[in-house]
């Protein structure tokens, strides 16, 4: 059942080389505090001298070494022929250097080291180039040692524990020594080789601390007791090995280590271990349980316990080797769906018809089943918004009215007139005041451009998922960047066309339109409050009465004529382009007819008049000025017609900016990216270079590839090697 250790080394073997460092498998991980003599007994296991020596601090990165155990070579004692014998040297050569020990580094694949003193001078170096100075690493290094002299095991030599860092070492070095250990002996798996040193006292040992606290029962773990040869005199460890203290469920095996003096005096590990087996036979404490003592019942016991962890776990390896092959298989199959299919030029085309397939669904809300689109707003959606809550709100609200006080208007008015006395509103006024509020309106209409821009931007760099894109890192690049010239050789055009738009409403103040309060609405809603107005101050005398009727009738005949002439005018070629003037100056004329209420504010107006021609003081700020009742008329008017006005361009503007946007930015995009793409990219010398895979996603499709070669092999041998076995 040995060879359930190969089968062990050689899945070990297996996925160290497609890096899979989370597997856990059965192994044997070596803990004590420093100089406990850990390396020692490794050494002695292998029968080699090949570890670093020195003092503090020596194993600064864990040592996973897989010992194979080779077949040993056979004389051939048959007598053949030269020729026959030649062929058999050659052989013989073959298999004597197969069958001396040599070691192997995984981080130098395939240089097999005979030569010992240079894999000791790797370990250093190995060490050194990962954990520089005295630092630690976990990254551990893998060593294999093949020889006939060893039995087949997996262990991990690590960092010895320690309460104290050396100098220039940093205070949490002995925490995080620990933490590591503990990372190594937590995978239940594994068998916890506690290393002793039988001249302290074990109960205050750390490695056995830390062994207690991750195996409490003592289930996996194996005591060694070092340096017995070093305990004092008239003392032994047999209670210990009798489990009499501190027990453990497969107890404590004695050594007698290299000392630091036969190391010195060139005394080989072989030789060490005669000397050991001599001392444990002749000791008279341990002569009678010898043969349970020792470097060599060591490896026989270690050898016994790994396999017999190793039919514990067996199935559920087996399973987990399946489960990850499948796992992997999957994984592999998404980079095949991403194979090249064709050639390349059709699969550019495939590529680009994709990524603007996807622009345009985005735009136009057609692709709606991932679940982002339950949780955000996304493109063409977020444009509608930008259009009907953003824009939409903020041309509503703007004001016509907003910073214009009734002072500012009279004012405005009176500079419109000049030195001229005037019964009408001037156009000059209206037109003023119209365009000001109107040119309030291209900044946003501009906004809204951008903003759409912006979105369509967004889409492009970074809604747009096409998952084979994602392995060709320049076409992807060279998609977005072209994408992103179109949209930008779109906007101008578009923002020109806004602009013009709103020019085109301050180029000419259509008073004619359709909308538009004709004068007659306005003159009637005023002449109505005013009448109301006059009813409430005056209680008018019976010749007032009858002055006021005749009044009244030639008022209702004058308006007919005056409704009659509008009407007409209405069809009249020459009034359809009529200027401001035309209709105030109507309105004017209409306003004479309310005799009472006009003719009062005209005494009043003349009254103001001949003040201030007494008076030579000009008022020259607008607090100065008093307004005037039949002011206050005008400006009411004014307003009236503002507001009028303004609201009849806000519709158009809410209405036809958007529309102009969506025809000139947001419609063109969607119908063109893709001819324009082709038109950009479609360069056959160019092709190959756009379709270079991406250097991570290659990385990646050849990892997934060695992880499921790598699980494959280790399902075929744990099926057949293991079958065999049983068999
Ligand atoms: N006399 C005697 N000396 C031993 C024994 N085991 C180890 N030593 C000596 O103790 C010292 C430390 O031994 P190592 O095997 O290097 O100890 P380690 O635990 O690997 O040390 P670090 O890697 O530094 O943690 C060396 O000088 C060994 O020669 C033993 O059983 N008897």
């Amino acid at each position: 059942m040995n060879n359930l250790n190969v089968v062990v080394n050689k899945i070990q073997d297996i996925l160290a080389q497609a890096k899979i460092t989370t597997f856990e498998l059965p192994q044997i991980v070596v803990v004590g505090e420093q100089s406990s003599g850990k390396s020692s007994v490794l050494e002695s296991i292998v029968k080699m001298d090949f570890l670093p020596r020195g003092n503090n601090i020596v194993t600064r990165r864990p040592l996973i070494l897989q010992l194979n155990k080779i077949q040993t070579y056979k004389k051939e004692k048959k007598k053949s022929s030269s020729s026959k014998r030649n062929e058999i040297n050659k052989e013989k050569e073959k298999e004597k250097t197969q069958d001396q020990p040599w070691g192997e580094f995984l981080h130098k694949k395939g240089k097999k080291y005979y030569n010992f003193e240079k894999i000791r001078q790797e370990i250093q170096d190995e060490t050194d180039r990962i954990a520089k100075g005295k630092e630690i690493s976990s990254k551990p290094i893998r060593l294999s040692i093949s020889s006939p002299d060893t039995v087949n095991l997996t262990l991990i030599d690590l960092p010895g524990l320690t309460n104290n860092p050396i100098l220039n070492q940093k205070k949490d070095l002995p925490e995080r020594i620990y933490k590591m250990v503990v990372q190594y002996i937590k995978n239940p798996k594994s068998l916890i080789l506690c290393v002793i040193p039988a001249n302290i006292d074990i109960a205050n040992s750390r490695a056995y601390k830390l062994a207690k606290e991750i195996d409490p029962r003592g289930e996996r773990t194996l005591g060694i007791l070092t340096k017995i040869d070093l305990m004092d005199e008239g003392t032994n460890a047999r209670d210990i090995l009798f489990g009499k203290v501190l027990p453990l469920k497969y107890g404590y095996v004695p050594v007698v280590n290299r000392s630091q003096k036969q190391i010195k005096k060139n005394i080989s590990v072989k030789e060490s271990i005669k000397l050991e087996k001599i001392f444990f036979q002749n000791h008279q404490s341990y002569k009678d349980i010898s043969k349970r003592c020792g470097t060599k019942y060591l490896s026989k016991r270690l050898s016994e316990l790994f396999t017999k962890r190793m039919e514990i776990f067996l199935p559920e390896i087996r399973k987990k080797v399946t489960l990850f092959r499948i796992k992997w298989e999957e994984e592999l199959k998404t980079f095949e769906q991403s194979k090249i299919e064709g050639n390349n030029s059709t699969f550019l085309m495939k590529l680009i018809f994709e990524f603007s397939k996807k622009n345009s669904d985005l735009i136009n809300g057609v692709d709606l089943f991932e679940d982002e689109h339950m949780k955000f707003l996304q493109g063409g959606s977020r444009i509608n918004y930008i259009f009907y809550e953003i824009f939409t709100n903020y041309i509503q609200k703007v004001d016509p009215l907003e910073g214009l006080t009734e002072k500012e208007l009279i004012l405005l008015m009176k500079n419109s007139k000049g030195p001229k006395k005037t019964l009408f509103i001037p156009d000059k006024t209206f037109e003023i005041l119209v365009k000001t509020k109107l040119e309030q309106f291209r900044a946003p209409s501009q906004s809204c451009v951008k903003s759409v821009f912006r979105e369509l931007e967004s889409i492009i760099i970074s809604k747009i998922k096409v998952d084979q894109l994602s392995r060709f890192k320049l076409l992807k690049e060279k998609i977005i960047q072209k994408s992103i010239n179109y949209i930008n050789s779109l906007v101008n055009p578009c923002l020109d066309f806004v602009n013009q738009t709103i020019d085109t409403e301050l180029a000419f103040i259509n008073l004619n339109h359709p909308d538009f309060k004709t004068p007659t609405h306005l003159v009637s809603r005023m002449t109505q409050s005013e009448q109301t107005d006059i009813q409430k101050q005056k209680v008018p005398n019976q010749q007032q009465k009858l002055q006021k009727k005749q009044n009244q009738r030639q008022k209702q005949q004058q308006q007919q004529q005056l409704k009659h002439r509008l009407n007409n005018n209405n069809h009249n070629s020459f009034l359809k382009s009529p200027s401001p003037n035309m209709f105030i100056g109507m309105l004017r004329e209409y306003e004479q007819l309310d005799s009472y209420s006009y003719n009062e504010l005209k005494m009043q107006q003349q009254q103001l008049q001949s003040t201030k021609r007494d008076n030579l003081s000009i008022p020259k700020n607008i607090q100065d000025f008093s307004i005037q009742e039949y002011e206050k008329q005008e400006i009411r008017m004014l307003k009236d017609l503002l507001i009028n006005y303004v609201d009849i361009v806000k519709i158009k503007l809410i209405d036809t900016i958007p529309k102009i946007i969506m025809h000139l930015l947001v419609n063109k995009l969607a119908g063109n990216l893709q001819n324009v793409l082709i038109q950009k990219l479609y360069k056959p010398k160019k092709i190959d270079i756009l379709l270079a895979e991406n250097p991570e996603i290659a990385r990646k499709r050849k990892n997934c590839e060695r992880k499921v070669h790598a699980y494959r092999k280790a399902e075929k041998i744990l099926s057949q090697d293991i079958s065999q076995i049983l068999d």
